[in-house]
């Protein structure tokens, strides 16, 4: 750690904090902003930045209510990373080193639950809430606080996953195949992978494991009717497109230009021509009532608190609130109803999130089903080993967890037409 690398960590910080725009805008804003940073100062200040939001609700409880943003640092370094204080000298005057001292001798074990967990109160409520006990909230909260593997998609229309494996170990870039999706591969460490050739001819994306997960179980074959209801940037899309060996059609819906226009460059990259995106002005737009009945299956990656997903997005537990889920809980029941309305008899319909509240999940599904007689819910585990998929899962639905599945949290719920 050397000055100019803390200042940065201060500056970048001062700008997370309020909480305003997303931690990774930030960062890549400041190092947009900065670009004689190097790549080892630019690792040390994203990995000290993320992982103080990570563990930040420990740090504060360590410091008491007066501190302000450098305390916490110490506390960071001294109390999380356990740093040898030595280190720190050419930083801190006396009395903080003093206070690194204090802070290392810390015991998290006389800490409240929602300390121990390194989770906002509310997030902890709204667990306990939904039934999760102690132990699954502090197994939780402490399987978000390690950083995400990467993981990456084979696109099997361009290459499938064996040969990009082989083509990744000739550019030194070392992976293996990741255990349930078919065609992931987890990459060690975390090469820059843009600038391959591979992956600007579009053999590869860059997807969790999880996300592949949900593409999987829409079932999609040649030739098929698809819609993917909330298709953002087109992570899910991509990927069915693929299943769909670029036949058929399937429509990419979203209510935001821009991360539509995001899905472009990736669409042009994947070599897919089925793919039809369109803006609609919400879940109720005439588009969408034209379609009705039409689809093979649909796919609902509805907009979520996004809490499965806190190892790779830690501010996000400040970002939401208990009010802003109850908000989203009335979007998703609106926009699983309307996507509904266009799968045909006998078609797939896929509720998924990443998030691990069931507010958001089950809950959803239930009271969807309940209102829905002509809706069945599918049995996951079957559709899975139809697919050779050995996934252990507690129920009918999927929930995937960093602890049991080394994928981000996400939820799925297949269900059928009757
Ligand atoms: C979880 S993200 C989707 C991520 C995307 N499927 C992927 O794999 O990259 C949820 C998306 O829902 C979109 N959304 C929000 N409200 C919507 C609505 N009423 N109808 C359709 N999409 C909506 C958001 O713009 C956002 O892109």
């Amino acid at each position: 750690m050397n000055k100019t690398q803390f200042d940065a960590i201060l500056d970048v910080l001062h700008t997370v904090l309020p909480f305003t725009a997303p931690a990774d805008v930030c960062l890549s804003r400041y190092f947009k902003d900065h670009p004689k940073l190097g790549a080892r100062d630019r690792a040390e200040i994203a990995e000290t930045v993320f992982g103080l939001l990570r563990h930040l609700p420990r740090l504060k409880w360590a410091c008491g209510d007066k501190a302000g943003v450098i305390d916490w640092m110490v506390a960071y370094w001294a109390a999380v990373e356990k740093r040898n204080l030595k280190e720190l000298t050419a930083i801190f005057d006396a009395r903080r080193m003093e206070q690194a001292k204090a802070y290392k001798a810390v015991r998290w074990d006389e800490a409240p639950l929602a300390v121990r967990a390194a989770l906002p109160q509310w997030t902890v409520d709204a667990m306990l809430a939904d039934g999760f006990d102690e132990a699954a909230v502090l197994e939780t909260g402490r399987a978000m606080l390690q950083s995400a593997p990467l993981d990456l998609r084979a696109n099997t229309l361009k290459m499938k996953r064996e040969p990009v494996q082989t083509e990744l170990a000739a550019q030194g870039i070392e992976s293996v195949p990741t255990p349930f999706s078919p065609w992931g591969l987890r990459v060690t460490g975390k090469p820059g992978l843009s600038r391959l050739t591979l992956f600007k001819e579009g053999a590869f994306e860059v997807q969790d494991e999880g996300s592949q997960l949900l593409a999987l179980l829409t079932g999609a074959r040649r030739g098929q009717m698809i819609a993917d209801f909330c298709a953002g940037a087109g992570g899910k899309t991509l990927a069915i497109g693929a299943m769909m060996q670029s036949s058929g059609s399937l429509y990419a819906f979203d209510i935001s230009e821009k991360r539509l226009s995001n899905l472009k460059p990736r669409l042009a990259r994947s070599g897919l021509s089925n793919v039809r995106p369109q803006l609609i002005a919400s879940e109720n737009d005439t588009k969408i009532k034209r379609l009705a009945g039409k689809m093979d299956a649909v796919l609902v990656d509805a907009p979520c608190s996004g809490l499965g997903t806190l190892r790779r997005n830690p501010d996000l537990k400040y970002r939401q609130s208990a009010q802003s889920v109850v908000e989203l809980n009335a979007k998703q029941a609106s926009i699983l109803a309307s996507a509904s309305r266009l799968v045909k008899q006998g078609g797939r319909l896929v509720y998924a999130t990443c998030s691990f509240l069931p507010s958001e999940n089950r809950k959803i599904v239930d009271a969807f089903l309940a209102g829905h007689p002509e809706f069945q819910l599918v049995d996951v585990r079957e559709l899975l080993a139809k697919d050779k998929v050995e996934l252990a899962l507690d129920g009918e639905c999927m929930q995937l967890s960093p602890m049991q599945h080394g994928t981000d949290g996400f939820f799925a719920a297949v269900m059928q037409r009757t």
